[in-house]
């Protein structure tokens, strides 16, 4: 079954909205394991509008303590320090997470809106990508479902690519006549990826309308789902919401 990983941004978004600490992070990070997920992602900004660097310090030892769960951090290795904020590498090779899904979003960016291009950045992804393969941490980029540009991540040294869901999810949304090329581009996408010997990630904007068709996608070993799942979650409930998503990759 693919993974599900929840994204805990927007949690943080609201705590941030307040001094305190609520709603507490960490503890619903240890919500959404106890109901199932799979692992935790956090995409810290250098603006810290949401994950701040101290979250990611406590999400990877929650991680940690818990067998087979994994801790993905998302971000730009080029963006930052800002103020108090170390940069995405200092702050990856300080907490260790499994996964490390690296996303080309300038600082001032609202959220990911495209994948990578590796004839631009590969040259200067490939030391950081070797260095955090070094430090055991398995590295993804963010890449469109573009075959020329996949092609191209083996060459930097990445373990796995995550398809930028986005426009996917829109033509869903806007019951697009675009669905069937999109959804035919992601899996000729995934088809190339596996032949590459990549593994295959997927997100943005998945949610319980367009997840039961993305689910089919060959190879999708996680998804990393957070504005919706969160969403839901204020009529559900974490736990409910993180169980029906469960449910709703196992087919059901
Ligand atoms: C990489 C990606 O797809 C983003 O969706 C993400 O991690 C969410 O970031 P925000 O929560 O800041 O919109
Ligand atoms: N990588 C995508 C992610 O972590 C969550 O994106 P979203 O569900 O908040 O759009």
């Amino acid at each position: 079954m693919t993974a599900l990983s929840v994204n805990l941004n927007k949690i943080a978004l609201i705590r941030n909205s307040r001094e305190g600490n609520t709603p507490d992070v960490v503890a619903h990070g240890r919500i959404c394991l106890d109901a199932g997920a799979q692992g935790l992602t956090v995409h810290p900004r250098p603006d810290q509008r949401h994950i701040r660097p101290g979250d990611v310090h406590d999400l990877a030892a929650l991680c940690r303590d818990r067998d087979g769960i994994e801790f993905n951090i998302e971000g730009n290795p080029f963006a930052g320090p800002l103020d108090d904020y170390p940069g995405l590498m200092p702050l990856v090779l300080e907490t260790r997470p499994d996964q490390c899904t690296l996303v080309p979003d300038s600082n001032d960016q609202l959220t990911s809106d495209h994948g990578f291009d590796l004839k631009r950045d590969g040259a200067r992804l490939e030391p950081i990508i070797t260095q955090l393969r070094d430090a055991n941490i398995r590295v993804s980029l963010f890449m469109d479902p573009d075959l020329e540009q996949i092609g191209l991540a083996p060459e930097v040294g990445a373990d796995r690519i995550e398809l930028y869901t986005g426009p996917y999810a829109k033509a869903v949304t806007n019951q697009s006549a675009d669905i069937e090329s999109i959804f035919a581009a992601h899996c000729a996408a995934a088809e190339h990826t596996r032949q590459l010997g990549l593994g295959i990630n997927a997100g943005h904007d998945l949610n319980l309308i367009n997840l039961p068709r993305y689910r089919t996608l060959p190879g999708l070993q996680e998804v990393s789902i957070g504005h919706a799942l969160t969403v839901d979650a204020l009529n559900m409930g974490l736990d409910n919401a993180v169980n029906a998503y469960l449910n709703c990759l196992r087919g059901n």
